[in-house]
Protein backbone atom coordinates (compact mmCIF):
# COMPACT_ATOMS: atom_id res chain seq x y z
CA UNK A 1 0.00 0.00 0.00
CA UNK A 2 1.31 3.82 -1.29
CA UNK A 3 2.21 5.86 2.22
CA UNK A 4 0.89 8.62 2.32
CA UNK A 5 2.94 12.15 2.16
CA UNK A 6 4.93 12.93 5.43
CA UNK A 7 2.85 15.89 7.17
CA UNK A 8 4.95 18.64 9.00
CA UNK A 9 3.65 19.63 12.14
CA UNK A 10 4.15 22.87 14.45
CA UNK A 11 2.71 22.16 17.99
CA UNK A 12 2.24 25.05 20.20
CA UNK A 13 2.45 24.49 24.12
CA UNK A 14 4.78 21.37 23.20
CA UNK A 15 5.18 21.02 26.87
CA UNK A 16 1.39 20.68 27.91
CA UNK A 17 -0.80 18.08 28.68
CA UNK A 18 -2.42 18.30 24.79
CA UNK A 19 1.24 18.47 23.59
CA UNK A 20 2.96 15.63 24.98
CA UNK A 21 -0.59 13.62 23.49
CA UNK A 22 0.64 14.83 20.58
CA UNK A 23 3.87 13.68 20.66
CA UNK A 24 2.94 10.42 21.83
CA UNK A 25 0.84 10.34 18.71
CA UNK A 26 3.80 11.28 16.06
CA UNK A 27 5.81 9.24 17.71
CA UNK A 28 3.92 6.18 17.03
CA UNK A 29 3.80 6.89 13.21
CA UNK A 30 6.99 8.24 12.28
CA UNK A 31 6.68 7.53 8.77
CA UNK A 32 3.26 9.93 8.62
CA UNK A 33 4.05 12.73 10.91
CA UNK A 34 7.60 15.14 10.83
CA UNK A 35 8.08 17.62 13.37
CA UNK A 36 8.96 21.03 12.53
CA UNK A 37 8.91 23.57 15.50
CA UNK A 38 8.07 23.10 18.82
CA UNK A 39 7.22 25.49 21.40
CA UNK A 40 7.11 26.17 25.37
CA UNK A 41 6.57 29.34 27.91
CA UNK A 42 8.87 28.34 30.46
CA UNK A 43 9.47 24.85 30.94
CA UNK A 44 13.10 24.58 28.92
CA UNK A 45 14.25 21.18 30.64
CA UNK A 46 11.18 19.53 29.04
CA UNK A 47 11.35 21.24 25.84
CA UNK A 48 14.86 19.88 25.46
CA UNK A 49 14.54 16.41 26.11
CA UNK A 50 11.48 17.28 23.38
CA UNK A 51 13.99 18.41 20.81
CA UNK A 52 16.89 15.78 21.34
CA UNK A 53 13.81 13.20 20.37
CA UNK A 54 12.03 14.89 17.90
CA UNK A 55 15.27 16.93 15.52
CA UNK A 56 12.60 19.78 15.04
CA UNK A 57 14.29 22.72 12.49
CA UNK A 58 12.67 25.24 14.99
CA UNK A 59 12.37 25.35 19.24
CA UNK A 60 10.56 28.19 20.97
CA UNK A 61 10.53 29.40 23.91
CA UNK A 62 9.29 32.25 25.94
CA UNK A 63 11.84 33.93 27.85
CA UNK A 64 15.84 35.03 26.74
CA UNK A 65 17.63 32.97 29.09
CA UNK A 66 15.64 29.71 29.43
CA UNK A 67 16.26 30.44 25.57
CA UNK A 68 20.12 30.71 26.04
CA UNK A 69 20.24 27.44 28.32
CA UNK A 70 18.48 25.65 25.35
CA UNK A 71 21.22 26.95 23.20
CA UNK A 72 23.81 25.72 25.39
CA UNK A 73 22.27 22.47 26.14
CA UNK A 74 21.49 21.78 22.64
CA UNK A 75 25.32 22.69 21.18
CA UNK A 76 26.64 20.40 24.02
CA UNK A 77 24.48 18.05 22.43
CA UNK A 78 25.12 17.92 18.63
CA UNK A 79 21.68 19.16 18.12
CA UNK A 80 20.94 20.92 14.75
CA UNK A 81 17.98 22.58 16.05
CA UNK A 82 17.35 26.60 15.84
CA UNK A 83 16.08 28.00 19.08
CA UNK A 84 14.12 31.14 18.67
CA UNK A 85 12.54 33.33 21.16
CA UNK A 86 9.18 35.36 22.25
CA UNK A 87 5.50 35.70 20.79
CA UNK A 88 6.90 36.52 17.35
CA UNK A 89 8.64 33.55 17.15
CA UNK A 90 5.58 31.58 17.71
CA UNK A 91 3.44 33.21 15.08
CA UNK A 92 6.53 32.47 12.70
CA UNK A 93 7.01 28.84 12.91
CA UNK A 94 2.97 28.64 13.34
CA UNK A 95 2.91 30.34 9.38
CA UNK A 96 6.29 28.87 7.94
CA UNK A 97 6.01 27.77 4.43
CA UNK A 98 7.37 24.22 5.94
CA UNK A 99 4.63 23.58 7.94
CA UNK A 100 1.32 21.47 7.08
CA UNK A 101 -0.58 21.80 10.37
CA UNK A 102 -0.44 23.36 13.55
CA UNK A 103 -1.12 22.03 16.51
CA UNK A 104 -2.58 24.48 18.78
CA UNK A 105 -1.90 23.95 22.25
CA UNK A 106 -0.67 27.40 24.36
CA UNK A 107 -3.42 27.58 27.20
CA UNK A 108 -5.65 30.66 27.22
CA UNK A 109 -5.62 34.19 25.93
CA UNK A 110 -2.09 33.33 24.99
CA UNK A 111 -2.40 31.50 22.81
CA UNK A 112 -4.25 33.39 20.03
CA UNK A 113 -2.16 35.51 18.29
CA UNK A 114 -0.02 32.03 16.73
CA UNK A 115 -3.54 30.28 16.36
CA UNK A 116 -4.82 32.96 14.05
CA UNK A 117 -1.15 33.30 12.52
CA UNK A 118 -1.24 29.51 11.50
CA UNK A 119 -5.30 29.75 10.51
CA UNK A 120 -4.67 33.26 8.05
CA UNK A 121 -1.50 30.88 6.50
CA UNK A 122 -4.06 28.77 5.34
CA UNK A 123 -2.89 25.52 7.31
CA UNK A 124 -4.57 22.89 8.74
CA UNK A 125 -5.13 24.34 12.52
CA UNK A 126 -5.95 21.59 15.17
CA UNK A 127 -7.33 23.78 17.68
CA UNK A 128 -7.26 22.97 21.35
CA UNK A 129 -6.65 26.75 22.62
CA UNK A 130 -10.28 27.19 22.91
CA UNK A 131 -9.99 30.80 24.18
CA UNK A 132 -8.82 31.75 20.81
CA UNK A 133 -12.16 30.91 19.87
CA UNK A 134 -13.93 32.70 23.01
CA UNK A 135 -12.05 35.89 22.28
CA UNK A 136 -11.90 36.14 18.81
CA UNK A 137 -15.14 33.89 16.85
CA UNK A 138 -15.63 36.18 13.89
CA UNK A 139 -12.61 37.13 13.71
CA UNK A 140 -11.12 34.02 13.46
CA UNK A 141 -13.67 32.29 11.46
CA UNK A 142 -13.42 34.67 9.07
CA UNK A 143 -9.44 34.32 8.97
CA UNK A 144 -10.43 30.22 8.20
CA UNK A 145 -12.96 30.81 5.71
CA UNK A 146 -10.52 33.98 3.74
CA UNK A 147 -6.97 31.33 3.77
CA UNK A 148 -9.04 27.74 2.86
CA UNK A 149 -7.32 26.71 6.16
CA UNK A 150 -8.81 23.77 7.26
CA UNK A 151 -9.73 23.78 11.53
CA UNK A 152 -10.25 20.38 13.34
CA UNK A 153 -11.46 20.52 16.51
CA UNK A 154 -9.26 19.26 18.85
CA UNK A 155 -11.51 19.44 22.48
CA UNK A 156 -13.19 16.34 23.02
CA UNK A 157 -16.44 17.65 22.47
CA UNK A 158 -16.11 19.34 19.18
CA UNK A 159 -13.95 16.60 17.87
CA UNK A 160 -16.97 14.43 18.78
CA UNK A 161 -19.66 16.60 17.26
CA UNK A 162 -17.54 16.92 14.24
CA UNK A 163 -17.18 13.18 13.98
CA UNK A 164 -21.26 13.32 14.36
CA UNK A 165 -22.43 15.46 11.73
CA UNK A 166 -22.22 15.01 8.19
CA UNK A 167 -18.97 15.21 5.75
CA UNK A 168 -18.50 18.46 4.79
CA UNK A 169 -21.19 20.14 7.09
CA UNK A 170 -20.53 24.08 6.29
CA UNK A 171 -22.20 25.57 9.67
CA UNK A 172 -25.58 26.10 8.84
CA UNK A 173 -27.30 23.56 10.98
CA UNK A 174 -30.85 24.16 9.67
CA UNK A 175 -29.18 22.44 5.94
CA UNK A 176 -28.00 19.56 7.50
CA UNK A 177 -30.91 18.87 9.68
CA UNK A 178 -29.44 19.46 12.94
CA UNK A 179 -32.18 20.16 15.88
CA UNK A 180 -29.90 20.52 18.63
CA UNK A 181 -26.15 19.68 19.92
CA UNK A 182 -25.55 18.20 23.32
CA UNK A 183 -22.31 19.03 24.93
CA UNK A 184 -21.55 16.20 27.53
CA UNK A 185 -20.15 17.27 30.91
CA UNK A 186 -17.91 15.20 33.63
CA UNK A 187 -19.19 18.25 36.28
CA UNK A 188 -15.56 17.85 37.55
CA UNK A 189 -14.64 17.06 40.94
CA UNK A 190 -17.05 19.36 42.75
CA UNK A 191 -20.91 17.57 41.21
CA UNK A 192 -21.60 15.68 44.01
CA UNK A 193 -19.71 17.45 46.69
CA UNK A 194 -21.74 18.83 49.81
CA UNK A 195 -22.29 22.97 48.54
CA UNK A 196 -21.00 23.81 52.04
CA UNK A 197 -17.95 22.38 51.53
CA UNK A 198 -17.18 24.44 48.53
CA UNK A 199 -15.84 27.65 50.00
CA UNK A 200 -12.76 26.48 51.08
CA UNK A 201 -12.03 23.63 48.24
CA UNK A 202 -7.89 24.00 47.78
CA UNK A 203 -6.26 24.52 44.46
CA UNK A 204 -5.22 20.61 44.63
CA UNK A 205 -9.21 19.32 44.84
CA UNK A 206 -9.97 21.75 41.91
CA UNK A 207 -7.31 20.03 39.51
CA UNK A 208 -8.51 16.46 40.69
CA UNK A 209 -10.54 15.65 37.45
CA UNK A 210 -12.62 12.70 37.93
CA UNK A 211 -11.65 11.23 34.58
CA UNK A 212 -8.78 13.60 32.78
CA UNK A 213 -5.35 14.67 33.31
CA UNK A 214 -4.79 18.00 32.01
CA UNK A 215 -3.41 21.57 32.97
CA UNK A 216 -4.15 23.30 35.75
CA UNK A 217 -6.08 26.20 34.28
CA UNK A 218 -8.50 23.62 32.41
CA UNK A 219 -8.93 21.47 35.16
CA UNK A 220 -10.36 24.50 37.17
CA UNK A 221 -12.39 25.46 34.62
CA UNK A 222 -14.26 21.95 34.70
CA UNK A 223 -14.67 22.66 38.46
CA UNK A 224 -16.38 25.83 38.12
CA UNK A 225 -17.90 24.24 34.91
CA UNK A 226 -16.55 27.63 33.31
CA UNK A 227 -14.86 25.44 30.91
CA UNK A 228 -18.34 23.98 29.54
CA UNK A 229 -19.08 27.40 29.23
CA UNK A 230 -16.75 28.14 27.30
CA UNK A 231 -16.93 25.15 25.36
CA UNK A 232 -20.50 26.46 24.49
CA UNK A 233 -19.18 29.18 23.23
CA UNK A 234 -16.49 27.24 20.97
CA UNK A 235 -19.54 24.79 19.79
CA UNK A 236 -20.99 28.16 18.58
CA UNK A 237 -18.36 29.38 16.53
CA UNK A 238 -16.76 26.00 15.60
CA UNK A 239 -20.53 24.58 14.28
CA UNK A 240 -22.55 27.86 13.62
CA UNK A 241 -25.19 26.75 16.71
CA UNK A 242 -27.22 29.39 18.30
CA UNK A 243 -27.17 28.86 22.10
CA UNK A 244 -30.50 27.81 21.78
CA UNK A 245 -29.68 24.76 19.75
CA UNK A 246 -27.10 23.96 22.44
CA UNK A 247 -27.57 21.41 25.64
CA UNK A 248 -25.16 21.06 28.00
CA UNK A 249 -25.64 17.61 29.77
CA UNK A 250 -23.68 16.13 32.77
CA UNK A 251 -22.52 12.51 32.38
CA UNK A 252 -20.07 11.77 35.04
CA UNK A 253 -18.31 9.14 32.91
CA UNK A 254 -17.22 10.91 30.50
CA UNK A 255 -17.61 8.19 27.56
CA UNK A 256 -20.02 9.94 25.84
CA UNK A 257 -18.07 13.09 24.15
CA UNK A 258 -20.62 14.48 22.81
CA UNK A 259 -23.67 14.50 20.59
CA UNK A 260 -25.75 15.34 17.25
CA UNK A 261 -29.75 15.36 17.23
CA UNK A 262 -31.14 15.25 13.48
CA UNK A 263 -34.80 17.08 13.15
CA UNK A 264 -35.76 12.82 12.48
CA UNK A 265 -34.91 12.26 15.88
CA UNK A 266 -31.87 10.48 15.52
CA UNK A 267 -29.48 11.23 17.94
CA UNK A 268 -25.54 10.32 17.13
CA UNK A 269 -22.93 10.23 19.42
CA UNK A 270 -19.17 9.87 20.11
CA UNK A 271 -17.78 7.09 22.75
CA UNK A 272 -14.35 6.20 23.97
CA UNK A 273 -12.28 5.91 27.03
CA UNK A 274 -11.38 9.53 28.10
CA UNK A 275 -7.81 9.83 26.33
CA UNK A 276 -7.33 12.76 23.98
CA UNK A 277 -4.83 10.55 21.70
CA UNK A 278 -8.36 9.95 20.37
CA UNK A 279 -9.58 13.55 19.27
CA UNK A 280 -6.00 13.87 18.59
CA UNK A 281 -5.19 10.91 16.26
CA UNK A 282 -8.18 11.83 14.63
CA UNK A 283 -7.41 15.41 13.77
CA UNK A 284 -3.96 14.32 12.42
CA UNK A 285 -4.90 11.53 10.03
CA UNK A 286 -8.92 12.92 9.34
CA UNK A 287 -10.00 12.55 6.75
CA UNK A 288 -8.02 8.90 7.83
CA UNK A 289 -7.79 6.55 10.45
CA UNK A 290 -4.61 5.86 12.40
CA UNK A 291 -3.87 4.31 16.07
CA UNK A 292 -3.47 6.13 19.24
CA UNK A 293 -2.52 3.69 21.91
CA UNK A 294 -6.15 3.96 23.30
CA UNK A 295 -7.50 1.01 24.79
CA UNK A 296 -10.72 -0.71 23.82
CA UNK A 297 -14.07 0.78 25.36
CA UNK A 298 -15.21 -2.12 27.92
CA UNK A 299 -18.65 -1.72 27.95
CA UNK A 300 -18.92 -4.57 30.16
CA UNK A 301 -17.00 -2.90 32.75
CA UNK A 302 -18.59 0.51 32.69
CA UNK A 303 -21.88 -0.81 32.78
CA UNK A 304 -23.79 2.22 33.30
CA UNK A 305 -24.01 5.80 31.66
CA UNK A 306 -25.44 8.40 33.64
CA UNK A 307 -26.87 11.72 32.87
CA UNK A 308 -28.13 14.65 34.32
CA UNK A 309 -29.23 18.50 34.30
CA UNK A 310 -26.74 21.20 35.02
CA UNK A 311 -27.01 22.62 38.38
CA UNK A 312 -26.71 26.04 37.54
CA UNK A 313 -26.60 27.44 40.93
CA UNK A 314 -23.81 25.26 42.32
CA UNK A 315 -21.92 25.97 38.97
CA UNK A 316 -22.65 29.98 38.29
CA UNK A 317 -20.30 29.80 35.67
CA UNK A 318 -21.63 28.32 33.52
CA UNK A 319 -24.90 30.93 33.28
CA UNK A 320 -22.56 33.30 32.71
CA UNK A 321 -20.89 32.17 29.77
CA UNK A 322 -24.30 31.12 28.17
CA UNK A 323 -25.06 34.55 28.97
CA UNK A 324 -21.95 36.18 27.30
CA UNK A 325 -22.58 34.66 24.52
CA UNK A 326 -26.60 35.65 23.98
CA UNK A 327 -25.12 39.07 24.94
CA UNK A 328 -22.19 38.60 22.21
CA UNK A 329 -20.06 41.53 21.23
CA UNK A 330 -17.00 42.61 23.70
CA UNK A 331 -18.61 39.83 26.23
CA UNK A 332 -17.06 36.58 25.42
CA UNK A 333 -13.70 38.20 25.44
CA UNK A 334 -14.62 39.68 29.00
CA UNK A 335 -15.36 36.75 30.02
CA UNK A 336 -12.99 34.93 29.15
CA UNK A 337 -10.39 37.43 30.14
CA UNK A 338 -11.53 37.80 33.52
CA UNK A 339 -11.85 34.28 33.98
CA UNK A 340 -8.31 33.36 33.60
CA UNK A 341 -7.22 36.12 35.83
CA UNK A 342 -9.62 34.75 38.74
CA UNK A 343 -8.44 31.37 37.90
CA UNK A 344 -4.56 32.22 38.59
CA UNK A 345 -5.75 34.32 41.92
CA UNK A 346 -7.24 31.34 42.75
CA UNK A 347 -4.37 28.85 41.88
CA UNK A 348 -1.93 31.51 43.58
CA UNK A 349 -4.56 30.81 46.81
CA UNK A 350 -5.45 34.53 46.70
CA UNK A 351 -9.07 34.11 46.08
CA UNK A 352 -11.69 31.38 47.27
CA UNK A 353 -12.96 29.10 44.73
CA UNK A 354 -16.61 30.64 45.40
CA UNK A 355 -14.95 34.10 44.71
CA UNK A 356 -14.13 33.06 40.47
CA UNK A 357 -17.23 33.84 39.84
CA UNK A 358 -17.43 36.77 41.92
CA UNK A 359 -14.68 38.22 40.12
CA UNK A 360 -16.37 37.38 36.54
CA UNK A 361 -19.94 38.68 36.76
CA UNK A 362 -19.00 42.40 37.25
CA UNK A 363 -16.42 42.59 34.41
CA UNK A 364 -19.71 40.94 32.20
CA UNK A 365 -21.77 43.64 33.24
CA UNK A 366 -19.34 46.51 32.32
CA UNK A 367 -18.99 44.62 28.89
CA UNK A 368 -21.79 46.22 27.41
CA UNK A 369 -22.02 48.25 23.54
CA UNK A 370 -18.20 47.40 23.52
CA UNK A 371 -17.16 46.86 19.87
CA UNK A 372 -14.79 43.91 19.10
CA UNK A 373 -14.38 44.24 15.27
CA UNK A 374 -10.59 44.15 14.75
CA UNK A 375 -7.97 41.97 16.88
CA UNK A 376 -6.86 45.12 17.75
CA UNK A 377 -9.72 45.69 19.69
CA UNK A 378 -9.90 42.26 21.03
CA UNK A 379 -6.69 42.56 22.58
CA UNK A 380 -7.93 46.06 23.71
CA UNK A 381 -10.53 44.44 25.63
CA UNK A 382 -8.55 41.41 26.89
CA UNK A 383 -6.05 44.48 28.37
CA UNK A 384 -9.00 46.09 29.74
CA UNK A 385 -10.94 42.96 31.27
CA UNK A 386 -8.20 41.97 33.16
CA UNK A 387 -7.87 45.61 35.08
CA UNK A 388 -11.34 45.39 35.71
CA UNK A 389 -10.65 41.75 36.99
CA UNK A 390 -7.55 42.16 39.06
CA UNK A 391 -9.30 45.41 41.02
CA UNK A 392 -11.82 42.30 41.83
CA UNK A 393 -9.55 40.53 42.92
CA UNK A 394 -8.08 42.63 45.35
CA UNK A 395 -11.28 43.59 47.27
CA UNK A 396 -11.51 40.13 47.33
CA UNK A 397 -8.31 38.95 48.19
CA UNK A 398 -8.02 37.22 51.69
N1 LIG B 1 -5.49 19.04 28.52
C1 LIG B 1 -6.58 18.62 27.90
O1 LIG B 1 -6.93 17.43 27.98
C2 LIG B 1 -7.39 19.57 27.08
C3 LIG B 1 -6.95 20.85 26.83
N2 LIG B 1 -7.67 21.68 26.02
C4 LIG B 1 -7.19 23.03 25.74
O2 LIG B 1 -5.87 22.92 25.23
C5 LIG B 1 -5.10 24.05 25.66
C6 LIG B 1 -3.87 23.50 26.37
O3 LIG B 1 -4.27 22.84 27.55
P1 LIG B 1 -3.26 21.95 28.41
O4 LIG B 1 -2.38 21.18 27.49
O5 LIG B 1 -4.08 21.24 29.40
O6 LIG B 1 -2.41 23.09 29.15
P2 LIG B 1 -1.02 22.94 29.88
O7 LIG B 1 -1.00 23.95 30.95
O8 LIG B 1 -0.74 21.54 30.22
O9 LIG B 1 0.04 23.37 28.74
C7 LIG B 1 0.06 24.66 28.23
C8 LIG B 1 1.16 24.82 27.21
O10 LIG B 1 1.17 26.20 26.78
C9 LIG B 1 2.45 26.78 27.09
N3 LIG B 1 2.21 28.16 27.51
C10 LIG B 1 1.65 28.57 28.67
N4 LIG B 1 1.58 29.91 28.70
C11 LIG B 1 2.12 30.35 27.56
C12 LIG B 1 2.38 31.65 27.03
N5 LIG B 1 2.05 32.77 27.71
N6 LIG B 1 2.97 31.74 25.82
C13 LIG B 1 3.32 30.63 25.13
N7 LIG B 1 3.10 29.37 25.58
C14 LIG B 1 2.51 29.24 26.78
C15 LIG B 1 3.04 25.91 28.18
O11 LIG B 1 4.46 26.04 28.23
P3 LIG B 1 5.28 25.63 29.59
O12 LIG B 1 5.04 24.17 29.77
O13 LIG B 1 6.68 25.95 29.26
O14 LIG B 1 4.69 26.46 30.68
C16 LIG B 1 2.57 24.55 27.73
O15 LIG B 1 3.36 24.07 26.69
C17 LIG B 1 -6.01 24.88 26.54
O16 LIG B 1 -6.58 25.90 25.77
C18 LIG B 1 -7.09 23.91 26.98
O17 LIG B 1 -8.33 24.54 27.25
C19 LIG B 1 -8.85 21.28 25.44
C20 LIG B 1 -9.34 20.04 25.68
C21 LIG B 1 -8.65 19.08 26.51
C1 LIG C 1 -10.81 16.49 27.61
C2 LIG C 1 -11.62 17.69 27.37
O1 LIG C 1 -12.06 17.93 26.29
C3 LIG C 1 -11.90 18.59 28.50
O2 LIG C 1 -12.37 19.84 28.06
C4 LIG C 1 -12.91 17.87 29.32
O3 LIG C 1 -14.11 17.93 28.63
C5 LIG C 1 -13.05 18.43 30.67
O4 LIG C 1 -14.10 17.81 31.30
P1 LIG C 1 -15.41 18.55 31.81
O5 LIG C 1 -16.53 17.90 31.09
O6 LIG C 1 -15.36 18.23 33.27
O7 LIG C 1 -15.29 20.01 31.54
MN1 LIG D 1 -13.50 19.56 26.42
Amino acid sequence: MRQPATQRITVLGATGSIGQSTLDVVARHPDRFEVFALTAHRQDDKLLEQVLRFSPQYAVIGDVEAAQRLRVALAEAGSRTEVLCGPEALEQVAAASDVDMVMAAIVGAAGLRPSLAAARAGKKVLLANKEALVLSGQIFMDAVAASGAVLLPIDSEHNAVFQALPAGYARAPGRAGVRRVLLTASGGPFRAAPIAELAAVTPEQACAHPNWVMGRKISVDSATMMNKGLEVIEAHWLFGVPAEMIEVVVHRQSVIHSMVEYVDGSVLAQLGNPDMRTPIAHAMAWPERIEAGVRSLDLFEIARLDFERPDFQRFPCLGLAFAALRAGGAAPAVLNAANEEAVAAFLDRRIAYLDIARVIEPCLERSAGVAVDSLDAVLAVDAQARDWASAQIQTLSR
